[in-house]
């Protein structure tokens, strides 16, 4: 289980996160959703301990992790960021191995390499394999840090996946394929939190969704509960239509669509910015 209470985070006086709260069990798929600067990064990279609070706790299976051995958390929990950095000609399989790095030194074991083999079929990238990271599409690159940290908690159910925007840059297909990914391994009693910009993906695939609303916690709940025309106006200034499936009983978000008359997008541009002139 996973504890966060009242989380803080400041850049100088700045409050970026302010007490957020959040209980995640075992088998639960937290969506974490809110305009563009509300903080679903940063809270990301609090709980992923990149970034210290200012105030708060963060428990994990009933213990601080603070209190955690480095490599004791790295088998419980997993990251997959926006920027994965690699600059060297990795191949696939290498970079998916390094999900298993806090399980052996030297030689990789053979549960390693099971680990490693299943995490790439599951991400459909078998074919993939052997082929040099670097060659691979931004959204290819995408499945393959999916399948590192898959390999990092493939064997340790209960564990915690934070995904930072997981399906940004995927086609269709693998979109709702690594959120049915996701959904499956909370079956399997992992936790996930995933930040997500797509509210009917998050209404489809999420038990829960929190909406934070600069920095704060606007509303947390079910997709039904918190998916409300007026809420997704007051976070993201947009009008919408929300329909209620009548199969699923999940919302379905329909923007409305916004018109600029040619005077109002004239009204938009902002004349005579001062322009530096370069002295030579
Ligand atoms: N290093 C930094 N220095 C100053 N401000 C920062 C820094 N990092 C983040 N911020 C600010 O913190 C706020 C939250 O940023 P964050 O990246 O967490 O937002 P987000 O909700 O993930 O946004 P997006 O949807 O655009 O990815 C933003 O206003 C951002 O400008």
């Amino acid at each position: 289980m996973l504890k966060v209470e009242s989380l803080s985070y400041k850049i100088g006086n700045r409050t970026i996160i302010n007490g957020v709260t959040i209980s995640l069990r075992r088998g639960e798929l937290l969506a974490i959703t809110g305009a563009n600067g509300a903080g679903k990064s940063t809270l990301i990279s609090l709980l992923n301990g990149e970034k210290t609070a200012a105030s708060g706790k963060i428990m994990l299976d009933g213990k601080s992790v603070q209190d955690y051995e480095p490599e004791e958390l790295a088998r419980k929990r997993a990251t997959l960021s926006q920027h994965n950095a690699v600059n060297m000609a990795f191949s696939v399989e290498e970079i998916v191995m390094m999900g298993r790095y806090p399980y052996f030194t030297g030689k990789a074991r053979e549960a390693d390499q099971i680990a490693v083999s299943e995490a790439i079929s599951v991400c459909g990238l078998t074919t993939f394999a052997e082929r040099s990271y670097l060659k691979l599409s931004g959204g290819e690159q995408q499945r393959v840090q999916l399948a590192r940290i898959l390999a990092q908690l493939w064997d340790q159910p209960g564990g915690l996946l934070l995904l930072d925007e997981p399906i940004a840059g995927l086609d269709l297909l693998y979109q709702q394929q690594t959120l049915a990914i996701a959904k499956a391994l909370t079956r399997k009693g992992f936790m996930v939190i995933a930040v997500l910009h797509e509210l009917n993906l998050a209404a489809q695939y999420a038990d829960r969704i929190l909406m934070l609303k600069d920095g704060r916690r606007w509303k947390d709940g079910s997709p039904a509960e918190v998916l409300t025309a007026l809420d997704i106006y007051s976070v993201f200034g947009l009008e919408t239509e929300v329909v209620m499936s009548t199969k699923t009983l999940t919302p379905y978000i329909i923007a409305k669509e916004i018109r600029l008359a040619a005077d109002e997008f004239n009204s938009m541009i902002v004349k005579e910015i001062p322009v530096k002139s370069q002295v030579i």
